[in-house]
């Protein structure tokens, strides 16, 4: 029986196998956060030399690749990128996702929006039927913190602040829970509108492209359905 680990490095494996028959010197790579991709990161440092580079999300994931000599550039230098690649919290069978709980939802959902593509990277326990038993993180600007979380709370979810996390970009995280999320893109959409959001952690009006799903039997590809 594999552990959760070791199902998150098979995916992180999986994710190399992927985009290295696709990498040129040129290419620069989005690079998401999370365990997942940081096993991800391990596994692409030995292949630096094949591309140029990569966009980050996070400072955690820019600390932890130019540690390993993956040069890492700011996102105002690089109008486009092939891939992004990153994990998620929760993923339907859309491929819609929650993604945020590492904090990093609003770079994540900026670097995503520049790639051609997003490769999602996650083991089989993040694959639901419903988006939202997982926490719904919405990242807020702290003097709207209470008003959003009243709209939060009208919208049938029960807003909860993540205590004592600043965001990279200096903001709070309000973590919603008991959501069911059955319209995930009109949702995102609703909470887009909310004077205050500055992002939230549903990933469905731009989903995933592809997935790499790590399971006791090995590593499955989810697709989008051609709708
Ligand atoms: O969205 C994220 C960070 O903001 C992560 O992708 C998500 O939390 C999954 O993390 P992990 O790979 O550690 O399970």
């Amino acid at each position: 029986m594999l552990t959760q680990t070791e199902l998150k490095r098979n995916a992180a494996a999986a994710a190399i196998e992927f985009v290295l028959p696709q990498l040129t010197p040129s290419t620069v790579l989005g690079v998401g956060t999370g365990s997942t991709v940081d096993l991800f990161i391990d596994a692409l440092a030995p292949h630096k030399h094949r591309f140029r580079g990569a966009v980050s999300s996070s400072e955690r994931s820019s600390a932890r690749m130019a540690a390993l000599g993956i040069p890492v550039f700011d996102l105002n230098e690089i109008p486009s990128m092939p891939w992004y690649v990153d994990g998620a919290d929760e993923v339907d069978h859309e491929l819609n996702m929650i993604k945020g709980g590492g904090g990093a939802l609003t770079r994540e959902k900026i670097v995503a929006s520049v790639a051609e593509r997003f490769l999602c990277i996650v083991d089989e326990s993040k694959l639901v039927r419903v988006l939202g038993k997982f926490p719904l993180p919405v990242e807020v600007i702290p003097m709207a913190r209470e008003v959003v979380a009243r709209r939060l709370a009208a919208l049938g979810g029960k807003p909860a602040l993540r205590e004592g996390y600043v965001t990279d970009n200096g903001c709070q995280i309000l973590d919603v829970s008991g959501l069911a999320i059955d319209a995930p893109a009109r949702f995102e959409a609703e909470l887009n509108n909310i004077p205050g959001v500055v992002c939230c952690g549903l990933f469905a009006i731009a989903g995933a492209d592809v997935v790499l799903m790590s399971t006791q039997q090995g590593v499955r590809q989810l697709t989008k359905n051609p709708s």
